[in-house]
């Protein structure tokens, strides 16, 4: 594979991320109500455990890099994205990020259901740090880019998981965030609209906006990035070509299937 970033890499600038030592654990809870607790304390079963979804982490992103986190699924790398976003914090280690940070880590996250898409493109856009007059002079550009012009004024509650997407993508994608987080989004959308996220991202990439992106999607992560992170039981395994992390990658989903 060969990676379209090739060549076009970014000239060596400040630290737009910096994630050091970052350790995450969670806590598993297997009882909630008094019955399982009874049950499970009866059979002498422990009520919960925790394990470490992030171990030692340590990344610099460089202003104007594009950055693949690739893994097998449970392998951190919403973790990490939220801790760069700042909605979780470490339990060991720091992050620090230099900028205005937009993060679309979750289909339709921060579009408030009980409100039109008008409505959510003016809390969305101010909650993403973008001013009143800076959101009425985008608000066409964003409304078109996400192709709902019809259900502008319809409660979002009301739309599909894609249309959802696509708001909140387009909002987003036009806040000219300095850190951009992207978050598997990009799977959920049709085909047409796929299209045009890459075009926007690879726009993004070339104005030298700080970007990181999840997908399970290696060839086009390799086309749209920079480098390649590889995370592998919450421990980073390779840091560079994003080449070949994509191939580290196809040869952790081969094994993953042989062991099915
Ligand atoms: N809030 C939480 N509470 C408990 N466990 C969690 C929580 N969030 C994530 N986990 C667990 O932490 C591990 C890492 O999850 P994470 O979502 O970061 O992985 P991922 O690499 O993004 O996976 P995927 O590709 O499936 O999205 C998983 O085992 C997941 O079940």
């Amino acid at each position: 594979m060969t990676s379209l970033a090739e060549g076009k890499r970014p000239p060596a600038g400040p630290p737009a991320v910096v994630v050091d030592g970052v350790s995450k654990r969670f806590t598993l809870r297997h009882a909630r109500s008094i019955k399982d607790i009874t049950v499970r304390l009866a059979r002498r079963q422990a009520l919960s455990e925790s394990f470490d979804a992030l171990h030692d982490v340590s990344l610099t992103v460089t202003r104007g890099e594009t950055v693949a986190l690739m893994g097998l699924n449970g392998s951190g790398k919403s973790t990490l994205l939220k801790l760069i976003s700042g909605v979780m914090s470490p339990d060991v280690g720091s992050v620090r990020v230099r900028g205005r940070v937009a993060g679309l880590l979750d289909v339709g996250a921060g579009l408030h259901p009980e409100l039109t898409g008008r409505e959510n493109v003016f809390l969305n856009g101010a909650i993403l740090g973008m001013g009143e007059a800076e959101i009425k002079r985008k608000f066409d550009t964003i409304v078109e880019f996400s192709g709902v012009e019809r259900f502008l004024d319809t409660e979002v509650k009301f739309y599909s998981s894609g249309m959802f997407m696509r708001l909140a993508f387009s909002i987003a994608a036009h806040t000219e965030p300095d850190i951009f987080l992207i978050d598997e989004v990009l799977a959920v959308g049709d085909p047409p609209f796929r299209e045009k996220c890459i075009r926007r991202i690879r726009e993004l990439r070339d104005e030298g906006r700080t970007m990181l992106i999840v997908a399970h999607d290696i060839p086009m992560l390799v086309q749209l990035c920079h480098r390649g992170v590889m995370l592998r039981h919450g421990h980073k395994v390779y840091d560079g070509d994003v080449a070949d992390a994509g191939s580290l990658w196809q040869a952790d989903k081969k094994a993953e299937r042989g062991a099915r």
